[in-house]
């Protein structure tokens, strides 16, 4: 044997040891480090754990695992433990039985960033400062009283919306509903949080208008961090741009918040209100008013700082805006690919309101068919399909399972509101269901069959505001006109691909033509 063989039957020998000592630390990676008591989990990879097994409809993919290993499933991304939840009766276990435990957010650097160091409601850690703030949401911003306060908005918001479409249809124009709705409720929440719309025409510092603004906030929130889940990789946020990014965006909304909050103060002190106390008497107090009065007054026994109101503001778009308009496309959507259930929505809102040129929220108190098509939209659609995870602070035991402390939680919610164990034929558009068999199921948390807002302590306080928006513009698009597909294309053919991200809306917008209705 020569030199050259000898060298060439050594590097052989070395490859092969190299591809064994592989496959057996993957054969290691995937077995050992679960407890003999842990759930169920699927082969993992070494480094990225089953992050490859989520692919760009993570609800899906989540929902054929589950099939395979059951309702509570254990998997890894990177080196995070996560628990995945499918079923009603495992979620009433997580956010009912053992909710304290798993109370806790986990941590992200995308939140961090945007979010002000996790100084808003949906982040903030499980503890005082977060009893502190969602206090202020559940009894200050978004309570009933509050929500009922901004009604002229919401009327006003939907007049000009329907305006829109008047005009478009008077041309036979293609009206682009998905663009409408986030229309509707960027200005809703911008007026009642800020005093005032900021659209189109005001640009923010760097150029940008604050549409544009909202818009890369809203992109960045569902971007994936790989640091998060594999640390070490953290750098990458760095070269691939990530984190540059989200500095440049929380520099601009905090520079833009700082002038709103100094606007609000000067106008507070011309006229002279600066001291009063008007949390609970002044219908026309937006949210940073309220923030500003709770800051003066130190009424909660606690002091808001500046940080904490900008924190509590941005949650508001971060939460409110694509959440509550992704209801809206869906139903219209489902409503376009059900003409029978369209009509017999039409024909319930039709002879509440008579022949007024549009609706006022009086009117929807008696529309029952209204509220199960909202109800069935968010059990097939619920925007946030996963929910926001949660994470446990001590181990426990649950239905035999041994979960460890610090374990990430994910709700899949559009499993649960699928199961052919809660609902018959679950895969169809049915409002009527929940005016018959299922009519005692609410989505306000204690129905675990239904869970687009989450439920227990960190349960979405904006159940109220969002669905003041949805209800009184759904019934004005439904009586104001009737509606086609362009081009001839029939309902069937409805396009239904979802998008990526964590709000689940439309892949392609929806794109309608309106006729209006004569009463
Ligand atoms: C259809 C519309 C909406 C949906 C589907 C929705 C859904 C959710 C979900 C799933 C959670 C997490 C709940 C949990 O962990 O159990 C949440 C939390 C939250 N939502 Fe909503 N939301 C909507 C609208 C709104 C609106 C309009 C606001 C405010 C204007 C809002 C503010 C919040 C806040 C502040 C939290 C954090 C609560 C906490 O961590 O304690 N949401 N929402």
């Amino acid at each position: 044997m020569n030199l050259l063989e000898i060298l060439l039957d050594l590097n052989e020998t070395f490859s092969l040891a190299l591809v064994a000592i592989f496959l057996i630390l993957v054969y290691r990676w995937s077995f050992t480090t679960l407890s003999k008591n842990s759930p169920p989990s699927p082969p993992k990879l070494p480094i990225i754990g089953n992050l490859h097994q989520l692919g760009l409809q993570p609800h899906r993919s989540l929902e054929a695992l589950s099939q395979r290993c059951g309702p509570l499933m254990l998997l890894h991304f990177g080196s995070v433990p996560v628990l995945v939840v499918s079923s009603s009766e495992a979620a009433s276990e997580i956010m009912r039985t053992h909710d304290l435990n798993f109370s806790n957010r986990p941590k992200s650097v995308i939140l961090e960033k945007l979010l002000c160091n996790y100084k808003d409601v949906a982040s903030a850690p499980y503890g005082e400062y977060w009893r502190q703030v969602k206090s202020i949401c559940v009894l200050n911003l978004l309570s009933n009283k509050r929500v009922r306060s901004f009604r002229a908005v919401r009327e006003d918001e939907t007049k000009s919306m329907i305006d829109e479409i008047t005009k478009h249809s008077s041309f036979s124009r293609v009206v682009n509903l998905s663009e409408m709705f986030a229309t509707l409720t960027n200005g809703v929440i911008c007026r009642v949080a800020l005093g005032r719309k900021y659209s189109s025409a005001d640009c923010v510092e760097g150029g940008q208008t604050f549409k544009e603004l909202l818009l890369e906030f809203g992109n960045l929130l569902g971007t994936f961090s790989i640091g998060d889940f594999i640390p070490w990789l953290a750098w990458l946020n760095r070269v691939n741009g990530l984190n540059a990014k989200l500095d440049r965006v929380a520099k601009q909304f905090d520079d833009f918040l700082d002038k709103v909050i100094q606007d609000h103060k000067d106008d507070r002190s011309r006229s002279g209100n600066d001291g009063q106390s008007q949390i609970d008497n002044d219908n026309q107090n937006d949210f940073v008013d309220v923030l500003l009065e709770i800051q003066k007054a130190n009424s909660l026994g606690f002091p808001l700082d500046i940080i904490s109101i900008k924190a509590l503001i941005l949650d508001m778009f971060a939460a409110g805006t694509d959440t509550t308009y992704t209801v809206l496309e869906w139903a219209m959507t489902e409503l376009l690919r059900h003409p029978s259930i369209m009509s017999k929505l039409q024909n319930e809102v039709r002879e509440i309101v008579g022949n007024k040129s549009h609706i006022t929220e009086n009117d929807l108190v008696d529309m029952r068919y209204l509220k199960a098509v909202i109800k069935e939209t968010l059990r097939l659609h619920p925007p946030i399909p996963l929910l926001v995870p949660r994470k446990s602070t001590q181990d426990v035991k649950i239905n035999g399972y041994d979960i460890k402390a610090n374990t990430q939680v994910i709700v899949n919610a559009w499993q649960i509101g699928r199961d052919s164990k809660s609902y018959h034929n679950p895969e169809e558009y049915d409002p009527e269901r929940f005016l018959n068999t299922h009519s005692g199921i609410d989505y306000k948390g204690n129905d675990f069959q239904l869970i687009p807002f989450g439920a227990g302590r960190r349960i979405c306080p904006g159940i109220q505001f969002a669905m003041a928006i949805n209800e009184i513009a759904l019934a004005n698009l439904v009586y104001n006109f009737n509606w086609t597909l362009p081009g001839g294309a029939k309902c069937e053919d409805l396009e239904m691909s979802e998008s990526t991200g964590v709000t689940i809306h439309r892949k392609y917008p929806l794109k309608v033509v309106a006729i209006p209705y004569s009463y």
